[in-house]
């Protein structure tokens, strides 16, 4: 691990950022020199203005954005020298859930979540829908832990947002990641609809020790869930931190003196 890296995380490190930057084609430099060790099992929030970088930080960790140089390691292995079926495999290992939930909304829940099995399967189980039954037994599994076994057979379109928001984070556990990176997975929820889902995520970091990076806006539910909050500001990291060391300083250096427009 390189010296410069400041040694926030605890537990096993899984993802490392030694210098990354990254720079768009059209010449935006969106991250500027980022140091970050994140441990096994941390639940983090990365919170910032818009246009901050935190969806290009968190989609970097799983190739969605290639960095412009630096290194980035998950788990040791050299995230940028990944290709074709280690990437696809890679990928498979961390989890993603979007703000959208990304669902195929006029078919089953149940169907949903098994979608995380096809890339594992031969292609005839997957064109017949024929899932062995263990993949059954996961998915049914994951919708437990979320909650929402009892909506296995709904359709996703008879379901509220929050409860969608669920079967995005099933699918998301039965393909059996050790991380997750959500964007901005409560955005589009009302506030007690947001808090469960924070709770969902809550409780799988804590019972399954997976690793939680989230970006989120609502900064009152980054400081009741998170225990580690990371702050970006113009592509750099202003704070990284226990929760409880965020002040009213720190929040107003994070979001330039536009607080009252965050909380
Ligand atoms: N594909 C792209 N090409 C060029 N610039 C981009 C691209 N994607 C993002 N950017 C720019 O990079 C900066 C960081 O964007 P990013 O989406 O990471 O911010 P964010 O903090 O997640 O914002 P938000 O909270 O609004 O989602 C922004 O100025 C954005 O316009």
């Amino acid at each position: 691990m390189g010296a410069n890296v400041k040694e926030k995380a605890k537990g096993v490190k899984v993802i490392l950022f030694e210098q990354v930057n990254k720079i768009y084609d059209n010449g935006f430099h969106a991250l500027k020199d980022i140091n970050l060790s994140i441990g096994q099992g941390e639940f983090i929030a990365i919170i910032g203005l818009s246009g901050a970088g935190k969806s290009t930080l968190i989609r970097t960790i799983n190739r969605m954005h290639n960095i412009t140089d630096g290194r980035l390691f998950v788990n040791d292995v050299d995230v940028n020298s990944l290709k074709g079926k280690k990437l696809r495999s890679f990928r498979r290992g961390i989890g993603m859930i979007f703000q959208s939930f990304n669902l195929v909304t006029r078919t089953t829940v149940l169907k949903n979540v098994l979608t995380a099995k096809v890339p594992d399967l031969p292609v005839w189980r997957t064109v017949l829908g024929i899932f062995p039954k263990k993949d059954y037994i996961d998915a049914l599994e994951a919708l437990e832990k979320v909650g929402i076994l009892d909506k296995a057979y709904s359709r996703v379109d008879q379901l509220s947002g929050g409860q969608q928001q669920r079967v995005a984070l099933a699918r998301t556990l039965a393909q059996n990641p050790r991380i997750i990176l959500a964007d901005e997975p409560v955005a589009s929820l009302d506030p007690v609809t947001a808090k469960q889902v924070m709770q969902d995520f809550k409780k799988i970091n804590k019972e399954m020790n997976i690793t939680v990076l989230i970006n989120i806006h609502h900064v009152e539910l980054a400081l009741q869930y998170a225990d580690r909050v990371i702050g970006i500001k113009n592509g750099s990291i202003v704070f990284d931190g226990s929760s409880s060391e965020v002040s009213t300083e720190v929040l107003n250096d994070i979001y330039g003196g536009r607080l009252e427009e965050a909380v």
